[in-house]
């Protein structure tokens, strides 16, 4: 192919004026992206001679080089791996943007970062190289093409580049690096080494670089023909738990995920048995924005014996605790393993399920910390971690059969006796006596959760009830029946039923109420025909006039919303109107006479009125205000 100057694509031209203009912060994580890359471009290597040996051809060890030339001021990053065709050179460093770079983009762009380390998470490495580059020339020969099969690829990074054909004996990359006037400090055995082993320490290939010698007679370092090994090279997951430090486990995390806030917590073990795999994963501090798309990458990398095989290998994990990162090294499933494969594989499956307890109890050790010293802070980072991933972790109730109790157990809520942080054990342990089942209440904020007339009782008895105001709490509740053995019940579900809680006389009472009442009760039956379905008198308000209940088995009104608002038709089923026979407001419309307008007035006032209690919207709030205007003028 003669050389051919070809356009960035302009998303890519866009991202690399972004890079060059504003990112000052960390400019040295330009090598880290590089080795990176040029690991990846071995792992592929050796995964697609897997089933062609040939491709090794005959330099079968893997490594990084890393030199620099201080009066070209160059710094050169080679590796043996797969290598890059013309067409795919053209392909992957120019024209096809990545998916991450608009995200990535608005990120730079909106909270105005200036941090290159951003550049990672984004997966559009290969351009931090002008963060420190006023061109970058690239000469590659992928694995089984023929030598005079190379390629050079070289740009500024403007506006476009150029491709052409070269021979090229090498298998492998050369990443070029033309530095820029200001960057000399990169041009420095110290300064590289020290970057290395920040970031590339545990990069499971050697990192190489010339030796460095004192000559005594020049006075100076002088740079010799010898290699040497410059990161440690070992996968740290396979080395013994006693010898890894606290340090190393989060640095590794922060290669791992680039991530620069700490794991709120991490486990590593040797599992031995039938299936033989060691597992090293942790739990970030930090909800990544992306937490919500169920369908996003995993976290876990898959290795067969220290042999990188996927990325996001989701067979591992189940979809509820996608925010787990980390990796798992199997001893026993084959180098070739496909996703179809894994999703099929037993031996993965037991990975899965040994991973899934394993995370499992690495948060109940935090919720129910019973260390001496630590208690108290591994609580705290147990709030912490429900505040950013509880959300999630609730989906696998439905999700997760299995683990279903002892999920159940690691929720937390807020209660009318608590703004946040009730467990189920809290809440049963605080039941009054003659209590059977769980209470709780749906609701959109929890200030309407909180302040719903269907708690008045409740509260008057000092009876606690769970506040569930999470979107996908109604959803939860679907597949959570009880706890312990105690049935969950809403409060605003069927006729209140406080059973034991309720002394004789007080239920006498409310019989006697019911019956006195019954005509007014008929008269607003009329009024709300094909609003509520039925109306009745209830025990369970205490302050308000009224409330809007759902009929057992019904969708509560909170559910129909959030569906509504989903762009779901939710079934229309009509809500029970509770009245408070007591309530100063009922009575006066009690003693309204038959047949006179203001009946029906106030009756649709009431209920109108309820439904904006609970958080609902009015069908016709021009006719409600228009009422509520007539009633003041009285
Ligand atoms: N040293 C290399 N050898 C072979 N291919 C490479 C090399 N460096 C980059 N590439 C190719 O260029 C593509 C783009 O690289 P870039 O760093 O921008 O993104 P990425 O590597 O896919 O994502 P991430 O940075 O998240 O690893 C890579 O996917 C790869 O196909």
């Amino acid at each position: 192919m003669e050389k051919q100057t070809l356009s960035f694509q302009a998303e890519v031209k866009q991202l690399l004026h972004l890079v060059t203009h504003s990112l000052y912060s960390n400019k040295e994580i330009f090598l880290r992206e590089l080795v990176s890359n040029a690991s990846d471009a071995c792992d592929k290597l050796r995964f697609e001679a897997l089933n062609n040996n040939a491709l090794f051809e005959d330099a079968p060890n893997l490594e990084v080089r890393i030199s620099y030339d201080r009066a070209a001021r160059r710094i050169v990053i080679s590796d043996n791996g797969i290598g890059l065709s013309a067409a795919e050179a053209i392909e992957h460093l120019g024209t096809i943007a990545k998916s991450g770079t608009k995200e990535f983009m608005s990120r730079l762009e909106g909270e105005q970062a200036k941090d290159a380390n951003l550049i990672g998470q984004f997966g559009v490495g290969f351009y931090s190289g002008y963060i420190v580059a006023d061109r970058i020339t690239v000469e590659s020969r992928r694995a089984g093409l023929a030598i005079s099969e190379g390629v050079r690829w070289s740009s500024e990074g403007t506006g476009d580049f150029e491709v052409e054909t070269i021979t090229r004996e090498a298998r492998g990359t050369d990443v070029i690096l033309h530095l820029r006037e200001d960057e000399d400090e990169f041009l420095s055995t110290w300064k590289l080494k020290s970057i290395i082993s920040k970031y590339s320490d545990h990069i499971s290939l050697p990192v190489l670089m010339r030796k460095e010698t004192w000559d005594a007679e020049k006075g100076e370092n002088v740079i010799s023909d010898e290699w040497e090994p410059v990161n440690k090279a070992a996968a740290l997951w396979s080395r013994s738990k006693s010898e890894i430090t606290d340090a190393e486990y989060k640095s590794f995390y922060e290669q791992l995920t680039y991530d620069q806030t700490p794991p709120l917590a991490y486990t590593h073990n040797r599992v031995e048995g039938r299936n033989e795999y060691t597992q090293l994963l942790y739990i970030p501090a930090k909800a990544p924005m992306d937490m919500w798309n169920r369908d996003k990458r995993g976290g876990v990398k898959l290795y067969v014996k220290r042999v990188f095989i996927m990325d996001d290998a989701e067979a591992l994990m189940p979809v509820y605790l996608r925010f787990v990162k980390g990796v798992i090294d199997s001893a026993d499933l084959p180098l070739n393993v496909s996703r179809e494969l894994l999703q099929e594989s037993r031996g993965v499956k037991a990975i899965r399920e040994g991973s899934t307890k394993r995370v499992l109890s690495m948060l109940e050790s935090l919720a129910d910390s019973q260390d001496e010293t630590s208690a108290a802070a591994d609580k705290a980072k147990y709030a912490e971690f429900y505040k950013e991933f509880g959300s999630v972790l609730k989906e696998g109730i439905g999700e997760d059969h299995a683990n279903q109790e002892r999920l159940a157990k690691l929720l937390r809520f807020a209660s009318t006796h608590a703004d946040e942080g009730v467990s189920f054990a809290d809440y049963v342990a605080r039941m009054k006596e003659g209590q059977e089942v769980i209470y709780y209440i749906t609701g959109d904020t929890l200030a309407a959760a909180k302040n719903s007339p269907q708690l008045e009782i409740f509260k008057k008895k000092g009876i606690e009830v769970l506040l569930f105001t999470d979107r996908v709490d109604e959803w939860m509740l679907s597949h959570l029946y009880e706890f312990e053995g105690k049935n969950l019940q809403s409060v605003a579900k069927g006729a209140v039923d406080l059973g034991k809680l309720q002394d004789e006389e007080e239920k006498k009472h409310a019989e006697e109420a019911a019956v006195g009442f019954k005509p007014t009760l008929d008269r607003l039956k009329k009024s709300l025909e094909g609003r509520a379905k039925d109306v009745r008198v209830t025990t369970r308000l205490v302050d308000s006039p009224a409330c809007l209940v759902a009929e057992e088995g019904d969708m509560s009104g909170h559910l129909a919303r959030l569906l509504k608002q989903a762009g779901h038709a939710a079934p229309a089923s009509k809500p029970v109107l509770e009245v408070n026979a007591e309530h100063p407001l009922v009575r006066k419309l009690a003693a309204i006479g038959d047949g006179e307008a203001r009946f029906d007035d106030l009756a649709q006032v009431l209920f109108d009125n309820a439904l904006l209690a609970e958080g609902g919207q009015l069908e016709d709030p021009a006719a409600h205000v228009k009422r509520i205007q007539a009633l003041i003028l009285g």
